[in-house]
């Protein structure tokens, strides 16, 4: 869409072309000392940026085959325009060019593989995987569904991808983040304007989209203006709704309070200091904390039991309208009635699902992105599609892809922490998506920065961390 749009405001097709496998080119050589190179080029436009970079490789002095699916007279438009630049010799496709070559820049299908790839093409990148030459992708690598980072059949891993303008979902999407290797994003003339003629609502997860919404206190401001989180704590697994508290506080919540049935009541008391513990043993005495409005985001879901009454608590706080945040127990209490809490959701409303939780709930088909938006419309809350690669997906088709969550997240309580973070700064006003989004970004800064031997407690402890880096990064001096 974007090179069409940049054809449209006047930017030739051939220059893209020859920018783009320009491009390509300087990627190779900036990655590889001169050896035996082998381009696959497809029949479309793929194939075109595939011609360019073997020419410029070529006349960089590498020793450059090109081997074509179909024929020449077959390509049409600009790639049949490069192709006749190429002044070469064109190899038809098969297995046995391998031999002898040290690098494949595949260049067989870009944005328009429209199937699984068939044929000599697909044993040539199985042979490809299976010998562990090197790659450099184009685009993405073959047979990759840019879209949704899903594989249509065989896909040979790339060490390098090289993308044009913006990164396409399938960039960040798992598993299509590990079958692009290092993806290099090349400049090839596209105008920024372009963009906003598009209107893409899907970007990688950045601070650059949420920052400016970012709730950093003031100077002249005090506690009940950052916000009052209330957590709705179970009765017997109460570490999870402890670790939600903390994470919310230290993303900086004015007050947390945590609501303990008597059973538990001490427990509460003794572990927590800065955070408060009230009584709630029932809907009615959860409503009555709720009747002080400054309590004004609420966590109801971690350690909480997939009960009754851990639906009459959502309901409850639901119907008081308070932004809340429903996590594990609060997800899953909805798998016989799920349409009762879509109907219930009137105001801000994350729900933060990991694919099994999220399965109670929806039965969309589609890949990772598309079921979190469609979730998102269905519902009327911000969903949290949890994992490698979490989508923050809205109600209104915005969504962003999550990419900087290492593995050691992949442990009891994180998600805890993660609904904490959410509650903490919606409480301080930020909108619920921006929030969502902002709160996932930290979760994965600060896991990053712990590194080996992360445990859940460890997230809201280095936060500040987290935070001060971001704050310098982003503070605005007065020059
Ligand atoms: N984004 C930019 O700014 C620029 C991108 N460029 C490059 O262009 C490609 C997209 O090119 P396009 O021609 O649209 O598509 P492809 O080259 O990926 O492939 C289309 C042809 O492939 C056939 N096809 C599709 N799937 C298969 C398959 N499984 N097996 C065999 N053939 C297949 C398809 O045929 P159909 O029968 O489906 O019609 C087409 O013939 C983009 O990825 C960039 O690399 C430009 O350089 C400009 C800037
Ligand atoms: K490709």
């Amino acid at each position: 869409a974007a090179d069409s749009a940049a054809i449209a405001s006047g930017i030739s097709e051939m220059a893209l072309m020859e920018a783009a496998g320009s491009a390509v080119a300087n990627a190779v050589g900036a990655r590889w000392g001169k050896r035996p190179v082998l381009v696959l080029a497809g029949p479309g436009n793929n194939g075109g940026d595939g011609f360019v970079a073997a020419r410029h490789l070529r006349d960089a002095g590498w020793n450059v085959r090109i081997a074509l699916l179909g024929s020449l007279e077959q390509l049409s438009g600009v790639a049949a325009r490069q192709a006749a630049l190429w002044n070469d010799e064109v190899l038809a496709l098969s297995v046995y060019l391998l031999d002898g070559t040290a690098l494949v820049v595949d260049a067989l299908f870009g944005a328009g593989l429209t199937r699984p790839i068939s044929g000599v093409a697909a044993q040539l990148l199985e042979a490809v995987a299976s010998r562990g030459i090197p790659v450099c992708a184009i685009d993405v690598p073959s047979g990759l569904d840019g879209a949704s980072g899903q594989p249509q059949g065989v896909v040979a891993r790339a060490d390098i991808t090289v993308t044009f303008f913006r990164k396409k979902p399938g960039h960040v999407l798992m598993p299509g983040r590990l079958l692009c290797g290092e993806v290099i994003l090349a400049d090839i003339g596209i105008p920024d304007r372009v963009l906003s003629q598009i209107d893409p609502a899907v970007f990688e997860n950045s601070p650059v989209l949420w920052m400016n919404a970012y709730p950093w206190p003031h100077i002249d401001g005090h506690k009940y203006q950052r916000g009052h989180v209330l957590v709705v704590g179970g009765a017997t697994m109460t570490g999870a709704a402890r670790l939600s508290a903390l994470a919310s506080a230290r993303i900086g919540a004015g007050l947390v309070t945590v609501a303990a049935p008597d059973s538990s009541w001490a427990i509460y008391a003794a572990a927590l200091t800065s955070i408060m513990v009230q009584r709630v043993n029932d809907v009615s005495m959860l409503d009555h904390l709720l009747s002080d409005d400054r309590k004004n985001a609420v966590v109801v879901g971690p350690g909480a039991g997939v009960s009754h009454s851990t639906r009459e608590y959502v309901l409850a706080v639901l119907a008081r309208k308070r932004a809340v945040v429903l996590d594990a127990d609060a997800i899953s209490a909805f798998a016989a009635d799920p349409q009762s809490l879509f109907n219930a959701i009137a105001g801000p409303c994350v729900l933060t699902p990991h694919e099994g939780e999220f399965g109670r709930l929806f039965n969309v088909n589609g890949d990772k992105l598309e079921r979190a938006l469609m979730a998102a419309r269905r519902s009327g809350a911000v969903l949290v599609l949890k994992g490698a690669d979490t989508i923050v997906a809205a109600p209104d088709g915005r969504a962003v892809i999550n990419t900087n969550a290492p593995p050691d997240l992949a442990t009891g309580g994180t998600g805890d922490v993660l609904a904490g973070f959410i509650a903490g700064l919606v409480a301080q006003g930020m909108p619920a998506f921006d929030a969502a989004a902002a709160a996932v970004w930290l979760h994965g800064e600060a896991a990053a920065l712990f590194g080996p031997g992360l445990i859940s407690e460890d997230l809201p402890q280095i936060l500040p961390r987290v935070l001060r880096r971001l704050k310098r990064a982003t503070r605005h001096d007065i020059s």
